[in-house]
């Protein structure tokens, strides 16, 4: 897809919800789905009809706030349940003053809350916490986590990059990533998904197409990634105060950071033999977005021609993976508040070498709206459903 045709999608998302909608029947037949059960719950628009009861776990939180935002727009998934920890007890409203107006439950601590009323949740937690939580849930929900709880396979890694033995290493097994473009089969029969990290996203969609089709070498990727303030969530942290922040850029997790385990994961099972990367993350003073640099060596007798018709080839009937036309270079402007992961490549002045440039929203593509892409595709939605956003610019 060119940038002509991102034009259109950006400024062309007529989708009336009946269309949707009918779409949806028409899903629901082909999967079996169970009929719709109307309930009246309070959601996006309070009191409407929606057929799916949904919990947002952590929603005082910023992925848990973003995941309250799509959903004001779906037609099919109503909130039923709010949870938070410090914050437990309070209105929505006094917690999100942009999300006041949606008439929604308040937040209950996880510990008080019913889940007998729900269909799925959006574990928006932080990591350690939510093994232990899900451990507890009702085995009739289905779960998109968003944390990184559950998306390494091997327990001892997550051991080893996280700091604590896996507390559930049961639910381990039945976990699958959530890459919605990669794992699409397997997320549709998935009771609990691992919604994979933002870095990793931006970085996954470009790379495993090329290392599948053995175009890039896999011993010698660069990876120079720019998150914004937001990526670090809500709570209050020395490293995130305005002033900490502000007027300048901040590297961190220098030649160790959390997301290098799960990118080469990803990455080997692409390959189907080890991968390593080199990766460097940087906090830059916006409130969200992500930007990945990544710098690669060809296969030998490979053209970096052969790279972009590649990833052409790959993500030509994908709605959110756009390939920029030739030369356009991806902005984090272009995919701010939408489900968009930009992509473009181009030749190092440096013969065999490419440079391959990949942008989202760390709280969309790289967070909530991957997520709710996920929960359309394990209820048997259409993907794209709740997730049609311009980008908010400027
Ligand atoms: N921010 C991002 O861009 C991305 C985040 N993620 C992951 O998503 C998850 C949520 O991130 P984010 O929204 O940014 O985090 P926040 O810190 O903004 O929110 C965390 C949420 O979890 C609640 N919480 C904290 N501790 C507990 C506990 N012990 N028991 C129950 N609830 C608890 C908080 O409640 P309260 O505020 O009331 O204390 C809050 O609602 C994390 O695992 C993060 O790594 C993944 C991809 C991108
Ligand atoms: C700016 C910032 O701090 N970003 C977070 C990544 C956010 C994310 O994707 O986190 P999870 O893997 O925990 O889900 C970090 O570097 O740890």
């Amino acid at each position: 897809m060119n940038a002509t045709a991102l034009g259109s999608i950006c400024f062309n998302i007529g989708h009336s919800w009946e269309k949707e909608v009918a779409k949806v029947s028409k899903v629901r037949k082909q999967h079996d789905w169970k009929p719709i059960v109307k309930c009246s719950i309070k959601g996006g628009n309070s009191t409407s009809q929606k057929a799916v009861r949904v919990g947002v776990l952590g929603a005082s939180g910023y992925t848990g706030a973003e995941v309250l935002r799509l959903l004001a727009n779906h037609p099919q998934f109503g909130v039923a349940l709010l949870t938070a920890d410090r914050k437990a007890g309070q209105s929505i409203a006094s917690v999100f003053p942009h999300l006041g107006t949606q008439n929604l439950p308040d937040l209950v601590a996880v510990k008080d809350a019913n889940f007998s009323d729900v269909d799925a949740v959006f574990c928006c937690l932080p990591h350690g916490t939510t093994q232990e939580i899900i451990k507890g849930l009702p085995k009739h929900l289905k779960i998109v986590d968003l944390s990184a709880d559950f998306r390494l396979r091997d327990i001892s890694e997550y051991e080893e990059w996280y700091g604590q033995p896996h507390r559930a290493p049961e639910l381990q097994k039945e976990a699958v990533y959530g890459l919605t473009e990669v794992l699409r089969e397997d997320i549709k029969n998935a009771r609990l998904v691992a919604n994979p990290g933002c870095y990793p996203t931006s970085i996954q969609l470009p790379l495993v197409p090329l290392i599948k089709a053995n175009l890039i070498g896999t011993e010698n990727i660069i990876i120079d990634a720019k998150s914004g303030v937001s990526g670090a969530g809500r709570s209050a942290k020395e490293n995130i105060l305005f002033t900490e922040v502000v007027e300048g850029i901040n590297s961190y997790g220098v030649t160790r950071h959390r997301h290098v385990p799960e990118t080469e994961q990803g990455l080997a099972d692409a390959a189907r033999s080890k991968v390593t990367i080199s990766f460097t993350p940087h906090l830059i003073p916006m409130s969200r977005g992500m930007q990945s640099t990544i710098y690669v060596e060809l296969a030998p007798g490979v053209r970096v021609e052969d790279l972009y018709q590649q990833l052409k080839l790959s993500y030509q009937d994908e709605e959110f993976v756009v390939l920029l036309e030739n030369g356009a270079i991806p902005r984090t402007h272009s995919v701010k508040g939408t489900n968009y992961c930009l992509i473009n490549v181009f030749p190092d002045r440096i013969p065999g070498r490419a440079i391959i440039i990949s942008v989202i929203d760390n709280l969309v593509k790289g967070a909530s709206g991957q997520a709710l892409q996920n929960l359309n595709l394990m209820l048997g939605y259409p993907e794209n459903l709740g997730l049609h956003y311009q980008p908010l610019f400027p």
